[in-house]
């Protein structure tokens, strides 16, 4: 059960270098793995080649096996749950209840099924209260914590956060932390961490994969993969 990232090449235009160059990699159910690497090195859009916003020139994306090319952006979503660099982008409901439901509906969820995986998801997220806000009114924290909610209620195969701890306190990082190890512990979840937030890295992934070469300031661990 895995998600593998084949020999992939991207670049964002045809002149210029590739940002991934036959880039490999495999992120297994119920680990959590960091990918790591200085600003430009092409997390970002490992990322979102990953949930299929851009497409590589060339190479694969796999689900337990299964070619994901085809497979449209709705699709991959149901997977796998993606949290954006800038999580705001991906807010477009007018309010809290509204932007949690959203998914759960499309998903075909029974009404009273939609209210209490809301309810748990939201006060996970310490967002009870919140439910008739405007969502654009957020703090970035919140706006940050409300897709984690919104991501997380749809219970994934898969998530892929995008540096999920960038607007988020010392104890919202801690409780985001304890709730990854649970679904990851509980639903065998496959996580994979895009982060500069090394201490997060340290305590939470099984395995860390470095883009651009070697990060001189983390220190190596036996998993680490330089690529
Ligand atoms: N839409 C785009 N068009 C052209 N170039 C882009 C585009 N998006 C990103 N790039 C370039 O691709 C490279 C990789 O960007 P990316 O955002 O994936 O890096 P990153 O490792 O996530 O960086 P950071 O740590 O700063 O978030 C950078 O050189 C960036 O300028």
């Amino acid at each position: 059960m895995n998600l593998e990232v084949s020999k992939i090449t991207f670049r964002y235009q045809k002149k210029e270098p590739a940002v991934l160059e036959a880039f490999s990699a495999v992120f297994e159910k119920g680990e959590t793995v960091a990918v790591l690497g200085p600003n430009g090195t092409g997390k970002t859009t490992l990322g979102k080649l990953i949930m299929g916003i851009l497409q590589p020139q060339e190479g694969s994306i796999f689900l337990e096996g299964e070619d994901m090319k085809s497979w449209s952006l709705a699709e991959r979503g149901r997977k796998i749950g993606y949290v954006m660099q800038n999580p705001a982008r991906q807010i477009f409901s007018t309010t809290v209840r509204e932007e949690i439901a959203y998914g759960l509906e499309a998903a075909g969820m029974e009404q009273e099924t939609i209210r209490e995986k809301s309810r748990e998801y939201l006060e996970l997220m310490e967002l009870s209260g919140y439910e008739e806000a405007f969502p654009f009114h957020l703090s970035c924290g919140e706006k940050q914590r409300l897709v984690l909610a919104s991501v997380l209620a749809m219970e994934p195969d898969y998530l892929l956060l995008d540096e999920p701890t960038s607007s988020l306190d010392q104890k919202r990082r801690r409780q985001l932390g304890d709730c990854l190890e649970r679904v990851r512990n509980a639903r065998g979840c496959g996580i994979i961490l895009i982060s500069h937030d090394m201490e997060f890295v340290r305590k939470h992934a099984c395995r860390r994969i470095f883009l651009g070469g070697r990060n001189p300031g983390v220190g190596e661990s036996g998993g680490d993969e330089y690529v």
